[in-house]
């Protein structure tokens, strides 16, 4: 499913953003802290709605659709995205099952196949009775992805998915994401991961895209001086051949 950010706009945080990702595609966001990217994506998962422009899923206007419908076809981890009561994981997980149930429907074989899936893809199965508050750091984050993912969405977004987890667990995320074949908009701030994984990247400084294209294109030395204020050299990596960067180490920050 496409989506597409037209002209968005929030008061004096976000200026003018637009992009497109098509069905499938894994776009990532990256910019400097106060930027505006969880602001984009709180536009995105109707937190927040934009002063100005236009967020188009699937070719219609978001915020013109009953916020039920929107549900099912787009997920989100958010840095909001706290479990405030005692619930058990295989719970906070057939939490993402609630927009395509009825009313006062209960759980189907299918859903609690859906649920198993996604504990075990994001490596949580084992924890499964046990309470959410119990759990970890990196295990909560895994398990807030499988509700994204219980959820079966036409879109997701991420906001800082490898948050918290070791690398083992950061790769295999991503990957997963990839894989999916939906349409993937995730904020980053790992830029070696970003690109690797994305197949297009925006930067955002000042709540303003300043480039955005196929990694290689947007994670140039210029750009990275120019946003981020770091030196960096480009290399290709090693075996699959997408820009890596090393970067100068600095005493204090400029
Ligand atoms: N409700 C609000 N009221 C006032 N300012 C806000 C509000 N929400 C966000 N901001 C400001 O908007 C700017 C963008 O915030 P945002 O959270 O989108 O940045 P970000 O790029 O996600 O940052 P980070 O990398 O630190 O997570 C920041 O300067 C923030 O302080």
């Amino acid at each position: 499913m496409d989506v597409e950010l037209d002209g968005l706009a929030v008061r004096h945080i976000l200026h003018d953003i637009t992009l497109t990702a098509r069905g499938g595609e894994v776009h990532g966001i990256v910019g400097p802290n106060g930027s505006g990217k969880s602001t984009t994506l709180r536009c995105l998962y109707r937190a927040l709605r934009p002063t100005g422009g236009v967020v188009r899923l699937g070719g219609r206007d978001l915020h013109a659709v009953p916020i039920r419908d929107t549900a099912r076809e787009l997920a989100a981890l958010t840095q909001d995205s706290h479990v405030e009561f005692d619930f058990t994981v295989t719970e906070v997980v057939a939490m993402g099952r609630l927009p395509h149930q009825a009313g006062f429907d209960r759980e189907t074989d299918e859903d609690r196949a859906i649920c198993a899936d996604a504990l075990s893809r994001m490596d949580v199965a084992h924890l499964a009775d046990r309470s959410y508050l119990s759990l970890s750091g990196g295990e909560r984050q895994r398990v807030l992805i499988a509700r994204a993912l219980a959820q079966q969405p036409k879109v997701l977004l991420l906001d800082e998915p490898t948050n918290h987890l070791d690398i083992s667990h950061q790769l295999a995320v991503l990957a997963l994401t990839r894989s999916l074949g939906v349409t993937v908009l995730t904020v980053l701030h790992d830029l070696n991961l970003a690109a690797a994984y994305c197949d297009r990247i925006h930067v955002l400084d000042g709540g303003r895209v300043v480039a955005g294209g196929k990694p290689a294109d947007v994670l140039v030395p210029q750009v990275l001086r120019d946003v981020f204020h770091v030196e960096a050299h480009v290399v290709p990596h090693p075996t699959s051949g997408v820009p890596q960067l090393l970067f100068e180490h600095q005493e204090v920050i400029p």
